[in-house]
């Protein structure tokens, strides 16, 4: 569905901030996109969404380069952004006003999920805080059903419970012919939902794989002993957290965090043991 090709871009007068990236996202899978502060993440949403433009390569969803931005590609692409500004309207209006863009809007599933948020549609979109603000651009991004659906940091602002009910709501929403990236530092919010990790560093992509072949390849856990020569990565003293090669073991339950510090500092031993083990 969207394919990008040795993609390069930088801001005016700054060095690249995306170099060399090559992506296919494709339908039925939820990416998780994580990187430190700066890494390009929101760039490289930007750049998807057709917002912003790269110096080189290209960006394509369904083959037409999303920089020409499309009707027919708009209509397929929405975008839960970090910052927003919404009009001085009722939720209700917003959802009237900005549908009519998107031919498989649902005002049913928009309204169930308003409940479930516990919004007042009939309120003003001032009126509310930041997170009700951030529950409905949720709502709406869930609700218009694009093929392709991009969320900047969308459990921030959101309170614990609202964290758990984001999950609970993507889980429930999300169609099998959608594809779906969140970008996100709060690794602990997605676990669960995702199904394909990216990892951004050094402008670059330095991981790009589903979390089954992970599962595969590495355990994560405290290593024993006999793991000794296995280990991967560690954190902390003996006894800490682990990723060891998982051999004969049973499949654990996946540390993102431990992941992402891990491909950090263990890249290439990472990446080839993935490639090959
Ligand atoms: N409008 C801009 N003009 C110039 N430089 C920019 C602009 N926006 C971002 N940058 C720079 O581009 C780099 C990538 O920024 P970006 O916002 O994409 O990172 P990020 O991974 O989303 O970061 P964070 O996790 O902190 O949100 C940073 O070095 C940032 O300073």
């Amino acid at each position: 569905m969207l394919h990008i090709r040795d993609l390069y871009f930088n801001y005016p007068n700054q060095v690249s901030v995306l170099k060399s990236i090559d992506l296919n996202l494709d339908t039925g899978n939820i990416y998780g996109l994580f990187g430190k502060n700066g890494e390009g993440k929101t760039t490289l949403i930007k750049v998807i969404t057709g917002l912003l433009y790269p110096k080189s390569g290209e960006c394509r969803f369904d083959n037409i380069p999303t920089s020409q931005r499309y009707p027919s590609v708009l209509q397929e692409v929405f975008l839960v952004p970090e910052d927003f500004e919404l009009p001085a309207v009722s939720v209700n209006t917003f959802a009237t006003m900005n549908s009519k863009f998107y031919p498989n809007f649902s005002q049913e599933h928009f309204d169930s999920l308003l409940k479930e948020f516990n919004i007042n549609p009939l309120k003003t979109i001032p009126t509310l805080s930041f997170g009700q603000k951030k529950k409905v651009l949720i709502a709406f991004g869930i609700a218009v059903n694009t093929s392709l659906l991009l969320m900047d940091e969308p459990t921030n602002g959101l309170d614990i419970p609202s964290k758990s009910q984001f999950r609970k709501v993507m889980a429930a929403s999300v169609d099998k012919g959608q594809c779906i990236v969140i970008s996100t530092h709060q690794v602990r919010d997605l676990h669960s939902l995702i199904n394909h990790v990216i990892i951004l560093d050094d402008a670059r992509v330095v991981l790009n794989q589903s979390l089954q072949r992970i599962s595969e390849v590495l355990w994560f856990g405290r290593a024993s002993g006999q793991d000794k020569n296995e280990i991967v990565h560690s954190e902390g003293a003996f006894g800490g957290k682990t990723i060891v090669k998982r051999g004969e073991k049973d499949e654990s339950e996946m540390d993102l965090e431990l992941l992402f510090n891990g491909v950090l500092q263990e890249r290439q031993t990472i990446n080839q043991l993935l490639e090959h083990a």
